[in-house]
């Protein structure tokens, strides 16, 4: 086929006689949920505030309005629920056996390993086909009622959950995360890479901490570098693109467990407006 990129596994292209594997098949939740978007939060290496950048998306989108929800995929290291200051463990519906998600103080619905774990400093150990099963199950496991946006925080790099929900997820489009590191940037290309050649929308990178505004004379410094974000952005046809600067205010309200109160003015609209504007076209079609 003039398409074909040998890829069988991502190809989604039907009636190919020269298939030699099973194409991705789309979970669907389960009855009692739902899920009209799910967006994907993407960091191409660990520690660059994807978890962060997810927990604003979220909120902003709830405070847009929306029926908002965040599945935890930072399986092996969830920090969703401290961030939105969530401890109460999740329980179950008695009637279907299904998992109620917990819901932070704006309302954002949120299922998290962390949840299900008798002491918040239990490790998860397990291997990757086993998270990503735990990933399908929260999909469509769990009694998530009405959402309009899922944003789903993978974990870091381009491991099989990646895989998992990019090929079983009814996925709108990811945003990546970055900061401005030349290593990081790069990395980032990755991840992009991966999902492009799985037919997956990015929808906008976001570059955190890429200044410090001076609380004295305002001057930005920028102190991982110049921030790169814009060319990384134009050289893989990324569509919006945002900065966050380095702020502690941002480590301090995730620690006591209220990023929801972080007023992140206009910085988001851009890639907030992109998913919004993916979801109308989603719905038209
Ligand atoms: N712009 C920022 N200013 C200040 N602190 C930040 C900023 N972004 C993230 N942090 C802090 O850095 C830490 C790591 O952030 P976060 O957990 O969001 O990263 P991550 O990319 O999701 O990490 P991992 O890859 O391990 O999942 C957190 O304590 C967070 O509060």
């Amino acid at each position: 086929m003039a398409e074909c990129n040998s890829n069988c596994g991502s190809c989604s292209v039907e009636g190919c006689g020269d298939r030699t594997q099973a194409g991705p098949t789309t979970i669907e939740p389960n009855e009692q949920s739902n899920i009209k978007h799910v967006v994907g939060v993407v960091s191409g290496k660990g520690g660059v505030g994807k978890s962060l950048v997810t927990s604003l998306l979220a909120s902003e989108m709830s405070k847009r309005g929306f029926k908002v929800a965040i599945l935890d995929a930072d399986v092996t290291g969830p920090s969703i629920p401290k961030a939105f200051g969530i401890a109460n463990p999740l329980t179950a519906d008695m009637s279907t056996g299904a998992i109620i998600p917990a819901q932070s103080q704006g309302g954002v619905k949120v299922v998290s390993t962390n949840l299900m774990l008798r002491e918040d400093d239990m490790p998860v150990a397990w291997r990757g086909p086993v998270v990503s099963n735990v990933v399908k199950q929260f999909f469509n496991e769990v009694n998530w009622g009405d959402v309009d946006y899922m944003f789903v925080d993978m974990p870091p790099g381009t491991s099989d959950v990646l895989l998992t929900v990019f090929q079983s997820l009814p996925i709108d489009g990811i945003v990546t995360v970055s900061a401005p590191q030349e290593l990081v940037a790069m990395i980032v290309g990755k991840a992009v890479n991966l999902a492009h050649s799985m037919d997956v929308d990015v929808l906008g990178l976001v570059e955190n901490m890429a200044y410090y505004e001076c609380d004295e004379c305002g001057k930005r410094h920028h102190i991982f570098g110049e921030p790169q974000g814009e060319a990384v952005a134009a050289k893989y046809e990324i569509p919006a693109y945002a900065t966050l600067p380095l702020d502690p205010n941002f480590a301090r309200l995730c620690d006591e467990g209220k990023v929801e109160e972080y007023d992140v003015k206009d910085a988001l609209d851009a890639i907030v407006d992109k998913i919004e504007a993916a979801g109308k076209k989603e719905d038209a079609e």
